[in-house]
């Protein structure tokens, strides 16, 4: 056959073939590629052919090249492409040697694979979320309470919860402690609805956001003309409003020496009197209290009322920080993505790093942290894929780092880093590790599934990492 009618066969395999084929020769200068293809590559003939693909790299038009992976090493490769215009490209590339075995072309086929690439990643979030469906058929059979939206899994909570619900018929005074955000007004809430007086109020009052000078009129409400600016037809306190119902008392360490002994007077009589009123009231009320402070300390210092402490202290009940009950943090973060994504019809998912890192965080502000945070990444996270680089550095630092390992593979996919780089990186930690657990690089072999000579090619290859190959006693 001659030059001429070689050259035709090989320009209409070119132009028919559903792959793209470019041909490169041992410098990497595009000879051959076909028109069409390359505006999966965003780039027009001219901007191509008689360049080279370093070039090409260079200026961010291919990321990575794969004839230049090829180049270098010398061997059929396989790459994922993320390309400038959004396409995500499959590229293996083949050397061609000549008789001398140098090489001098470099062949490579890459199909347009972005519709499979989607599929795939919808296929990923479908699994997800029949994790998620999975986990919460499991939570309702019984294996978690969740209960007046009080989810729990961990031992400690349930026992708590059964502790309060089972005294929440009587009227005893219940003194809920723990640092803040840990769910004590939660808890009242729901000892509330397990209580007699369900369909009664139930009134919650920060003893800390209300002004010492307002307390009072707040609390026990006042009658017409009590004080200059007082309302013309006065005004029914809060323990008031809560009659038939239950009063919790959030915060009530801060309640000013004055108003504790007031409040003492309220509890033991159950009467008020209104600012500026002449008789007495019976209020029937259930009282629940709240605070993260240390109260027995605050007696010890003269700050809290003894008697007062005792009369609420009838049942107390200590919630754990999140940190010392850590399997509830998987249900919480669960709920609240849901949550948050139903709220706001959006369908972001947590990377499962990004998921490990969080439930391994210590939560120092516990589920309002939790939830504030869960909110904040979806709301304000644009991929709909949540990766640990979107992650506070606060957080991301407290990771040991195995997920940053696993995370940065998955970068790779999303197109985000250059794509050689990145497998190199993995390749060379991998090797590390192996590198620390073998004695031998045919251990080594063994151990990362790859031949013996191939352990010696890396070794050299990150030579400057390791230093000295290890010496094969064989
Ligand atoms: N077990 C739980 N399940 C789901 N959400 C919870 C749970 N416990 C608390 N939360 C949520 O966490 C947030 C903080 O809870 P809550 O206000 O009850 O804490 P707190 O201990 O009373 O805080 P503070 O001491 O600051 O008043 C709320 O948005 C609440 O809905």
């Amino acid at each position: 056959m001659d030059n001429i009618t070689l050259e035709m066969e090989l320009q209409k395999i070119i132009e028919t073939s559903n792959n793209n084929i470019t041909i490169t020769d041992e410098k990497g200068i595009i000879l051959r590629s076909h028109p069409d293809h390359w505006s999966i590559y965003g780039m027009k003939p001219d901007q191509y052919i008689g360049k080279s693909v370093y070039q090409l790299e260079e200026e961010g038009l291919l990321s990575p090249s794969i004839n230049a992976i090829v180049l270098k090493e010398k061997k059929p490769s396989r790459i994922m492409q993320h390309t400038k215009t959004g396409r995500v490209v499959m590229s293996t590339g083949y050397p061609v040697f000549n008789e001398e075995g140098s090489l001098v072309r470099v062949i490579s086929y890459s199909q347009d694979q972005t519709e499979i690439w989607k599929l795939q990643e919808q296929y990923k979030q479908l699994e997800r979320k029949v994790k998620g469906y999975q986990t919460e058929v499991e939570e309702l059979r019984g294996k978690e309470f969740v209960q007046h939206s009080i989810l729990v899994r961990s031992a400690v909570m349930q026992q708590i919860l059964k502790t309060v619900h089972g005294v929440a018929k009587t009227d005893a005074n219940i003194l809920l402690l723990g640092p803040s955000g840990v769910g004590k007004s939660t808890v009242a809430r729901s000892i509330h609805k397990k209580s007699n007086r369900e369909k009664e109020p139930f009134i919650e009052v920060n003893c800390s956001t209300i002004p010492e000078s307002l307390f009072e009129s707040e609390i026990f409400g006042y009658e017409h003309g009590a004080f200059t600016g007082a309302a013309k037809n006065g005004k029914q306190g809060l323990i008031e409003q809560a009659d038939g119902g239950t009063l919790f008392l959030d915060e009530v360490g801060e309640l000013p020496m004055a108003m504790q002994a007031k409040l003492l007077k309220v509890i033991q009589e159950k009467k008020i009197m209104r600012i500026g009123g002449k008789k007495e009231q019976h209020i029937d009320f259930r009282l629940i209290t709240a605070t993260n402070q240390n109260l027995d300390k605050m007696v010890e210092q003269g700050t809290f009322r003894l008697d007062l402490y005792y009369r609420l202290h009838v049942i107390p009940i200590q919630i754990p920080a999140l940190s010392e009950r850590k399997e509830d943090i998987p249900i919480l973060i669960q709920h609240y993505v849901q949550h948050t994504n139903d709220k706001y019809q959006m369908e972001k998912t947590f990377h499962p790093s990004t998921y490990d890192i969080l439930v391994h965080y210590e939560w120092p502000g516990n589920i309002r942290e939790l939830e504030n945070l869960v909110e904040r990444l979806i709301l304000t996270t644009e991929e709909t894929t949540i990766y640990p680089k979107h992650l506070p550095s606060s957080i991301r630092g407290m990771d040991n780092g195995e997920n940053q390992e696993r995370w940065s593979i998955e970068q790779e996919a999303e197109g985000k880093q250059d794509l050689k780089k990145t497998l190199e990186e993995v390749e060379k930690r991998l090797i590390e590790k192996a590198y620390q657990q073998c004695k031998t690089t045919y251990e080594m072999a063994d151990y990362l599934g790859i031949s013996q000579p191939s352990v010696i090619y890396k070794l050299k290859k990150y030579k400057d990492h390791f230093g000295d190959t290890k010496t094969n006693p064989c």
